[in-house]
């Protein structure tokens, strides 16, 4: 649902059939990172709640839907939770087109995982959209003292990357909310930024026959 010539636009589901009149806007967003930094056990943190301390790989992709408000607006979250195994790469990667926000998650105690940010920094630009907004999210800050990365050489990477940033404790319930939220916050501040430059223009065959521009994005 985005433009195939001119600047890149990221697509938003804006809601007007009367049997989806439950929410106003659907964002599609990403976890992605590692294997094993707690990408799972964030998603369930802020969906249900919940915690486990079991590791049980994921395999493939898989999601979980939220709703939050922000102004008078319904907004649908699907986040979806990637395999951060190498050899899931080809199938997750596929989903990264359609997504708005990525929460890349990397685990405070393994300096692979933060070694590893750049390449999935990389492979966002490759796969995703121009606008696509980003959360640098250090988890598992209950473990202060098996710490390998430093809080501020966290912060200061996403600084340069231009993503947000938290540490969070999936564990805990620190900080969970705050970094989802974030995310969803900056893609509200990019949609309501001017529409100049957008261009709707759909690939012929798109299901999606006359889009709209609705900030820096264009709608169905
Ligand atoms: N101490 C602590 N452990 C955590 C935290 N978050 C996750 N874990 C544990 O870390 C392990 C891996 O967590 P997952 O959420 O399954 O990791 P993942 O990134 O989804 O892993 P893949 O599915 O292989 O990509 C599990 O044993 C979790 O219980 C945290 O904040 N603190």
């Amino acid at each position: 649902m985005a433009s195939s010539t001119g600047s890149q636009t990221l697509p938003v589901s804006k809601v007007s059939s009367i049997a989806d009149q439950n929410f106003d806007y659907m964002f599609k967003l990403l976890i992605i990172g590692n294997s094993a930094v707690g990408k799972t056990s964030l998603l369930f943190r802020y969906a249900d709640h919940t915690f486990t301390p079991a590791f049980v790989s994921t395999v493939g992709i898989d999601f979980k839907v939220k709703t939050i408000h922000r102004k008078d607006k319904r907004i649908k979250l699907q986040i979806w939770d990637t395999a951060g195994q190498e050899r899931y790469r080809t199938i997750t990667t596929a989903y990264y087109r359609g997504a708005m926000g990525f929460l890349l998650v990397y685990d405070i105690t393994s300096s692979d995982s933060f070694i590893a940010v750049q390449n999935w920094a990389t492979q966002i630009k490759t796969y995703s959209w121009d606008n696509a907004q980003v959360v640098l999210v250090g988890n598992k800050m209950d473990l202060d003292e098996e710490r390998m990365v430093p809080q501020d050489q966290g912060s200061h990477l996403a600084a340069q990357l231009g993503f947000g940033f938290f540490e969070t404790s999936a564990k805990d319930n620190v900080n969970v909310k705050e970094a989802f939220e974030c995310l969803v916050n900056r893609i509200c501040e990019r949609m309501s930024k001017s529409e100049e430059g957008i261009n709707c223009a759909m690939p012929s065959g798109s299901q999606c026959e006359t889009p709209q521009k609705f900030g820096q994005y264009c709608a169905c």
